[in-house]
């Protein structure tokens, strides 16, 4: 199923103790698609991205990027493989500013050898050329220019999200991860954030997986998603298609009183 795909999740199990988070879960991600993960609080979304980028490996099941298994590996080397990821509670790093924090995402890139950047100083001056163009192209895409020199600390929360997501994008990632991307955002900087995301996919040729509860930005931006419920899917497919499946109206509002 690999070569279409660049991530394929077969039967994913995890529990936590008594806690069944994902049951028996599967699913495609196709090369170049935004596929969204969709379910109310609690259902096992964040779970299924924490077992893709190995912080919490499933118990039963297989992970496969690019056709090669990942589940069992450890998060750097899943992110050295191409898997950059975005958090739900923004996760930069305090205290230094924009443009030093999205020179973070090139870090997987750096190898650092200090005799030969002693002896041929040009070679180590060439690489940061490299690594500072791939930088200004994101930032540019991003239009985080006017905040490059601002510490994260300061600038709103929609901009920290837009930061965070150039560091991924720094990275190159063959699979980017975005949990919650328009989490704690107003109508504009939703907008805004919907906007970016398409416009980075388009520009890179990204394959995204994004988890998201907005449903406007779940149509506006995801080819398929899947619905999961108390760690179980109960509907995949075309976004607009499976949003509207009866099951998943229930999860989200519940069992009209008449059908009870
Ligand atoms: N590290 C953990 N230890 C114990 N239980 C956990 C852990 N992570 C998740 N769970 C449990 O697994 C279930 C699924 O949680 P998860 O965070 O994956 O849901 P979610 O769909 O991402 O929810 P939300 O939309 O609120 O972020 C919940 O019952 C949660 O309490």
């Amino acid at each position: 199923m690999s070569g279409d795909h660049t991530l394929v999740c077969d039967d994913i199990t995890r529990r936590f103790g008594g806690v069944v988070a994902l049951k028996n879960v599967s699913m495609a991600v196709r090369r170049g698609e935004i596929f969204g993960l969709v379910g109310p609080n609690g259902s096992g979304k964040t779970t299924l991205v924490n077992a893709i980028t190995g912080f919490y490996p499933p118990q039963i099941g297989r992970i496969t990027l690019d056709g090669r298994q990942i589940n069992g590996l450890k998060p750097f080397r899943i992110a050295a493989m191409g898997v950059a990821r975005t958090f739900q509670n923004v996760a930069l790093f305090h205290g230094m500013s924009v443009l030093d924090n999205i020179l973070m995402g090139r870090h997987i890139f750096m190898k650092p050898n200090p005799l030969a950047s002693f002896f041929y100083p040009w070679w180590a001056r060439k690489e940061e050329v490299a690594h500072r163009r791939h930088v200004e192209e994101v930032i540019d895409l991003l239009q985080l220019a006017p905040a490059r020199d601002e510490h994260v600390d300061v600038i709103p929360l929609g901009l920290q999200k837009r930061v965070e997501l150039a560091r991924a994008l720094c990275a190159e990632p063959k699979l980017l991860v975005l949990d919650e991307p328009m989490a704690g955002m107003n109508q504009e900087e939703k907008e805004y954030m919907v906007r970016f995301i398409l416009d980075a996919q388009e520009a890179l040729g990204l394959t995204v997986l994004i988890i998201e509860h907005h449903m406007d930005v779940v149509t506006a931006l995801c080819d398929r998603v899947l619905v999961l419920n108390n760690g179980q899917e109960i509907a995949q497919g075309p976004a607009r298609e499976a949003i509207a499946d009866p099951r998943v109206v229930e999860a989200y509002i519940g069992k009209p009183r008449y059908a009870a």
